[in-house]
Parts: C-alpha cells; sequence; structure tokens
C-alpha cells in the first residue's frame, strides 16, 4: 500500500525516527500519457503530464508540506506561517491543522483563486490578506519568521524542496529513466529547483541512467527568469505564477544550465489554449499556472529530438480556480431552457 512520501522515499529525505510523519498519503500522482497533444508534435515523440493536480490539498505543494510541517513538529513548533498565491497556503494549513499547529498565511488581497481560499479558511488558518503583492508578501514572513515564534515554510525552507524532489522519483520510478525533456511552469522556482535535485540524486544512485533537459515555462507578464530582471508590477491570468522576484532564482539558473535547460515565457493566450487543450481533448482538468508546462512544451516543439520523450508537470487541480474555467471555456452554456423533452432536444441540435 502507498504510506505517503516520507515512507516511501525515507532513504532519500532528511528524516530519522525521531521525525514525527505527518501524511496525508500524498504522491504516487498518475504518469498520464496525452496523445492527442503528442499528435501536434509527432516525431514520433512520447509526451506523458504528471498530473499533482491529485494530491490530497490538489497540488505539488503538499510533497513539501509533509516534510516541512514534520520537521517542523520534530523541532517543536506551535506555529507555521507562510505567504502564499494560494496552493502553498492550502497546504500549509491542511498539514499544520493535522501536525497540531496554527498556520497563518499571507496572500496578496483580490489575487487568490477561489478553490484555494476555501481551503485554507476551511482548514483553519488564520488568512491576512495583504494589499501586496506575492513578493511583498513574502519579504513580510521572512522577516516575521526571524523575530516570532512562526516556523517558515515557504520554499525558502529546504525541507519544502527536499519533499517536492520526490515529483522527479516517482517519474523515474514509473518511466524506468528520466524523460529527455521535463517541462514545469516556474513562479516562485522552488519546484523546477527540487525536481533538478530528484533526478541528480537518482542518477547519482544508479535509478537513472540519463538527466533530462530542464525546461521551465513562465507567464509572459511575469517572467523575470526569461528576461533577467524582477517584475516590480508581475500581471498574469495565471494567478499561481503571479510572482515577480523568484525566491530561488539563482538555484533555479543553476538547474537551467546544468541541464543544458531553457527558461521561455508563454502568454495568457497560449496558456488558456493549453488549459482547454488539455480538459477538452486528453479530459485533464488542471489550473491556468499548470497548464504553462504544456503551453510552452508546444510553443518550441521544434527543437524536440526525434523519438523523444517529454513530461509536463501539471502542478495544480483544475477545480482550485472554477472562475477562470466557466469565464475561458469554449463550451456553449445554454440557460434557462423550457424543462421540455423537445426544447432539450432542440438545445442539443437533435
Ligand atoms: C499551481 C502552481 N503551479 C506552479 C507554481 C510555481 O511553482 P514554483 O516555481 O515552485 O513557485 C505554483 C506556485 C505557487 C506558490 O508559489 C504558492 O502557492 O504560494 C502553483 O501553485
Amino acid at each position: 500500500p502507498w504510506l505517503g512520501l516520507i515512507e516511501t522515499y525515507r532513504e532519500y529525505l532528511p528524516v530519522s525516527e525521531k521525525t514525527p510523519v505527518v501524511t496525508l498519503y500524498e504522491g504516487n500522482t498518475p504518469l498520464i500519457p496525452v496523445p492527442s497533444i503528442a499528435q501536434r508534435i509527432g516525431k514520433q515523440v512520447r509526451v506523458f503530464v504528471k498530473y499533482d493536480g491529485l494530491n490530497p490539498t490538489g497540488s505539488f505543494k503538499d510533497r513539501g508540506m509533509t516534510m516541512a510541517i514534520s520537521k517542523a513538529k520534530e523541532a517543536g513548533a506551535k506555529a507555521v506561517i507562510c505567504a502564499s498565491t494560494g496552493n502553498t497556503s492550502a497546504a500549509a494549513a491542511a498539514y499544520a491543522r493535522r501536525g497540531g499547529m496554527r498556520p497563518f498565511v499571507l496572500i496578496p488581497d483580490g489575487y487568490v483563486a477561489l478553490g484555494k481560499l476555501a481551503q485554507a479558511l476551511l482548514y483553519g488558518a488564520e488568512v491576512l490578506a495583504i494589499k501586496g503583492n506575492f513578493d511583498r508578501a513574502l519579504e513580510i514572513v521572512r522577516e516575521m519568521a526571524e523575530t516570532y515564534p512562526v516556523t517558515l515554510v515557504n520554499s525558502v525552507n529546504p525541507y519544502r524542496l527536499e519533499g517536492q524532489k520526490t515529483g522527479a522519483f516517482e517519474v523515474v520510478d514509473v518511466l524506468g529513466d528520466a524523460p529527455d525533456w521535463l517541462c514545469i511552469p516556474v513562479g516562485n522556482a522552488g519546484n523546477i529547483t527540487a525536481y533538478w535535485m530528484g533526478f541528480c540524486e537518482y542518477h547519482q544512485a544508479g535509478k537513472c541512467g540519463r538527466l533530462p533537459r530542464m525546461m521551465g515555462f513562465q507567464a509572459a507578464g511575469a517572467a523575470p527568469l526569461v528576461t533577467g530582471h524582477p517584475f516590480p508590477h508581475p500581471e498574469t491570468i495565471a494567478t499561481a505564477i503571479r510572482i515577480g522576484n523568484p525566491a530561488s532564482w539563482e538555484k533555479a539558473v543553476a538547474a537551467k544550465s546544468a541541464s543544458t535547460g531553457e527558461f521561455n515565457s508563454v502568454t495568457d493566450a497560449e496558456i488558456l489554449d493549453a488549459y482547454r487543450l488539455l480538459a477538452s481533448e486528453e479530459g485533464i482538468f488542471c489550473e491556468p499556472a499548470s497548464a504553462a508546462s504544456v503551453a510552452g512544451m508546444l510553443k518550441v516543439k521544434d527543437q524536440i529530438p526525434t523519438g523523444a520523450t517529454v513530461v509536463c508537470v501539471l502542478t495544480g487541480n483544475g477545480l482550485k480556480d472554477p472562475d477562470t474555467a466557466i469565464k475561458h471555456s469554449n463550451s456553449q452554456f445554454k440557460q434557462g431552457i423550457l424543462p421540455e423533452v423537445k426544447a432539450v432536444a432542440e438545445a442539443m441540435g437533435m
């Protein structure tokens, strides 16, 4: 049976028998082939998506939180704090409450998707919406953790990256080797850093023969790693990656360089096209930011070698952001139909 990430990958994680394991049986998410999307590339390229929206709180953040919260509990923490565009706060709230700790979360007022806010509130976090963006919120919580009795659980906390590297382990465990390309959306840049750590550790342990090119994708309106400059006012419909000054900037650049990878940007239109494509052609509902990995892969598809294997990480569940789905779906939403068979048949074009 699957017992969560710490039990499964204990030998690769900084835990001991003294570490209380706070787990929601996270991980073991499906690696789903997407043949219809692969067809758009051709060249016998195989494409899989790592659907991390199927974690317990609906995003990849659970991988990092099981580690960060378990280690915080081991250290005797009574409260944790984080800044978040939404998913970190949901995961921190769930794991902290399960671990008997108080979660405090700072979010950018007005820019957090409905599902994520619902989670943080119901899990019982103290939700503080600031009149500022994520980058400002992160500055505040980093300063607070220095002086107040709260443990910081953003991805500057090394235990977060330790937990998140397990995504790479699972990809190799299922594929039998690392893919040629790993495509991933990039905001605060913790996840691309963690995946590279994971592939390198597995390669070191002889579990995979190759290392992937790390292909990171940012929203065009929030693309500091692409332009080389921070974005003081990041803007994108993909609110999860509406980040202008990534905390793991240097580590992400190191991963990109060491893997001969690349950072590219995708427009909101390209993100929404991939978001709709994944749902309508592959039956996979991810949130907008996650679709940046597929949008990016399609944007640079001419670079993909013949016969390559590509994995795109889908970082969050589409249910997190129902407003965007309803606003940007291409489906017909016919309302006010008369409650008669004839009327329904007519509306169906039958
Ligand atoms: C769905 C989704 N996809 C991609 C990212 C980018 O990952 P990083 O590059 O490791 O930041 C996030 C990040 C969210 C937060 O940073 C937060 O929740 O505070 C996300 O929620």
